[in-house]
């Protein structure tokens, strides 16, 4: 199994915040999901761990790499811990580093109490001039007879590596080791399905959902990547390096002379092997139909990732079952009583026990059944009772006879012919028999489920409380309907959607192109769910997609489909946000195929893909490779017609459509009456 998520991180032990505004030798991350990559920048170690944390939780598996040695020269690990194993150390220097959220470390300090434990001087250096650390060397030169091996096996092997006992100085790396082993000693311990290759692996392709590795950026180029400060590029292009990881990766080192070892104790470079840097794979295919250099996320992976991403967040209720139409099952309903409760007669006629009639007319017995008016007094052999539709069949009386074919005279009914035994009745529970699971949990509820539940005997039922999704128009020209400019169509729209899908919409208004003013909004939003409409792509105003990438997490952005590229998925928060377009045909078209789903998902429901029919093309038309295409249509005459124009500002065509042309990610030539495949609203919930 291959990675979901792939993330590099380029490690710094500053000893302050290092500002808001983005600079070089701080912290760099780069997460890339399926080739949708999202950079990240932080002033401290700890804002990084907490949002590589956040990823690690989201349960994909993850490949996660740091820039820091992950391990030390041989026999160091043994004579700190008395164990000659790497991970000894993380968990040595998780105990007796401290390391503020303010990024504020006592690196050089416990450099220092670390050099004690060995003879001579040293083995770490880098003293600032400032510290008063006198069995700290200020420089290189000044160590002598510490027993230490100046670099591990695998640094002899990596072009410019530097030796992990330098703290500081150009290029220095024992800094970020001592800061960045105990912060991974502390990951690991959250993160029981964590493994550290190769300490815990071995040489071996690891199995685990999150595999952690040390990284060297260095080994890859980084000029493709597009980016001023080199951190950023040497981060963006590691992950791509790391997505590709050829297989040897993992195991070429196992051919080293004393591997095992190895692995454990001195730990090893991912991308390195027995002779030097191996070569760097090729991208894997994400994009299978899309042109090269492109890294739209196809529709199925996006779909993919809400599918797999998504569960039940709203809380369960109980509501009586007339006031349920439309909602989500919580829990299976249970058939607490049988259905029908008792044997009862389907037709209006005569009741009788069949196997005790005589020949000729039939006595009446005295008194009626009808339902709701039991006869509990048993119907004496050979005599037929009257008898109405529903009524519970008395005692004595298993078959009955049809109005229509008996005549009633001077106290006899005669038959114009005998029925069948047990002709015109309802056996007790032939429906539905107590036990039964009426309906499963995720169930959307549809007035026939309502009848079924109150058949089975319920009252009410275990509902989920309704998603609050809120809905934000953004931009500076949106003004209200029926003012001057351009009018709010998106939100009025997304509005009445979301509650013709049974949730609960919550307008969150409109906020003009403003960072500042659009992040307060959305803070200030208590709902389960966001979707905005507008800012979504790359232009200097487009603030929501700028904003996310800042401080929200973005999952995906940019997804192959017409209309729609610009839609971003993410959360904020925490709070899963759709970033919808702010052509109003993009943005209808993404809240039907991507939002609904997912917030329907977030409810309680199942996952749900709407049926495709295929119908001719009542239309000719060439298409490009790189994008799935959804085209405003309709069904006339048995053909699939589209709309005149494709422009995603032109409502006018999502009025006239009933449904969409589907029109897959590759490049297709259609002439009139090939088969296409249509989506219809009502099978969207759009009625
Ligand atoms: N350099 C690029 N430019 C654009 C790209 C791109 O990838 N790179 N994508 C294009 C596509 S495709 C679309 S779709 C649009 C969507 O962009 P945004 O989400 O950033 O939307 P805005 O620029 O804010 O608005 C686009 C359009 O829609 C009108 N609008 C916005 N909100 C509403 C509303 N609530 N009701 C009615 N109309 C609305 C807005 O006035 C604009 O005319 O970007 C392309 N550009
Ligand atoms: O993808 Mo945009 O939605 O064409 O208009």
């Amino acid at each position: 199994m291959s990675f979901e998520l792939v993330i590099a991180a380029d490690w710094s032990a500053a000893a302050t915040p290092t500002g808001r505004r983005p600079r070089k030798d701080a912290i760099w991350v780069c997460a890339d999901r399926a080739g949708s990559r999202e950079l990240r920048y932080f002033p401290t170690r700890a804002a990084a761990l907490d949002w590589i944390g956040a990823l690690l939780a989201e349960g994909q598996r993850t490949l996660l790499g740091f820039d820091f040695a992950m391990g030390f020269p041989p026999g160091f690990a043994a004579a700190l811990t008395g164990e000659a194993r790497a991970l000894a150390v993380w968990d040595w220097l998780a105990v007796h580093v401290t390391d503020a959220a303010d990024n504020a470390n006592n690196r050089f300090e416990l450099a220092q109490v670390i050099n004690r434990r060995f003879p001579g001087t040293g083995p770490f250096w880098g003293r600032p001039a400032a510290l008063d650390l006198p069995d700290l060397p200020a420089t290189d030169r000044a160590r002598a007879a510490h027993g230490m091996a100046e670099r591990r096996q695998v640094e002899a092997r990596a072009r410019n590596a530097k030796p992990v006992w330098q703290l500081a100085y150009a290029g220095a790396v024992g800094s970020q080791t001592l800061l960045g082993m105990a912060a991974l000693s502390r990951l690991r311990r959250a993160h029981p399905d964590l493994a550290v290759w190769p300490q815990e692996t071995g040489f071996a392709r690891p199995e685990a959902r999150i595999v952690l590795a040390e990284i060297y950026p260095s080994l890859f180029d980084d000029n493709a990547q597009d980016h001023a400060i080199k951190d950023a590029r040497q981060v963006m292009a590691a992950s791509a390096a790391l997505r590709a990881a050829p297989g040897e990766w993992w195991t070429a080192p196992a051919a080293l002379p004393d591997a095992a070892r190895i692995a454990s104790e001195e730990g090893w470079i991912l991308g390195v092997g027995p002779d030097g840097p191996l070569p760097v794979g090729r991208a894997p295919d994400d994009c299978f139909a899309l042109p090269p250099g492109i890294d739209w996320t196809p529709v199925d992976a996006a779909l993919a990732t809400l599918r797999e991403g998504t569960a039940p967040v709203t809380g369960v209720e109980v509501v009586p079952v007339e006031r349920a139409a439309g909602r989500i099952l919580a829990a299976d309903a249970v058939a607490r009583r049988a259905n029908p409760p008792a044997a009862n007669a389907a037709v209006d006629g005569w009741g009788f026990s069949h196997a005790t009639l005589g020949p000729g007319p039939i006595p009446v017995a005295p008194g009626r059944a009808a339902a709701g008016q039991p006869h509990v007094d048993p119907v004496p052999p050979g005599r037929a009772l009257r008898i109405l539709t529903g009524a519970a069949l008395p005692p004595g009386v298993d078959t009955v006879a049809l109005q229509e074919d008996a005549v009633e005279a001077a106290g006899a009914v005669t038959l114009r012919a005998i029925p069948k035994p047990g002709a015109n009745t309802r056996r007790a529970g032939e429906d539905l028999a107590s036990g039964d699971v009426l309906l499963r949990q995720g169930a959307v509820l549809r007035p026939s489920d309502l009848a079924l539940a109150i058949a089975g005997g319920l009252a009410a039922l275990e509902l989920r409380a309704l998603l609050r999704v809120g809905v934000l128009s953004t931009g500076d020209e949106i003004v209200a309907p029926g003012g001057e400019g351009i009018a709010d169509v998106n939100r009025p729209m997304l509005l009445a959607m979301l509650a013709g899908w049974g949730l609960a919409p919550v307008d969150l208004g409109r906020v003009r192109d403003d960072p500042a003013a659009l992040a307060a909004r959305l803070d200030a939003a208590d709902v389960d769910a966001l979707l905005t409409s507008g800012g979504a792509s790359a232009g200097a105003e487009d603030h929501l997609s700028r904003l996310m990438r800042a401080r929200g997490t973005v999952q995906h952005w940019r997804i192959a489909v017409k209309p729609g590229r610009p839609l971003m998925l993410g959360r904020w928060n925490g709070v899963p946000l759709f970033g919808l377009p702010g052509n109003p045909v993009a943005a209808f078209t993404c809240a039907a195929l991507f939002a609904r789903p997912a917030l329907l998902r977030l409810a309680g429901a199942d996952w749900s893909d709407p049926p495709r029919r295929r119908v001719p093309a009542g239309f000719a038309k060439r298409k490009k490779a790189g994008r799935r295409e959804y085209l405003r249509a309709r069904i006339r005459d048995g053909r699939a017609e589209i709309f005149a124009s494709e422009g995603s500002g032109r409502v006018s065509g999502l009025s006239w459509a009933e449904g969409f042309v589907e029109l897959p990610d590759a490049a297709l030539e259609i002439a009139e009456g090939d088969a296409v495949d249509y989506i219809a609203f009502a099978d969207l919930g759009i009625g």
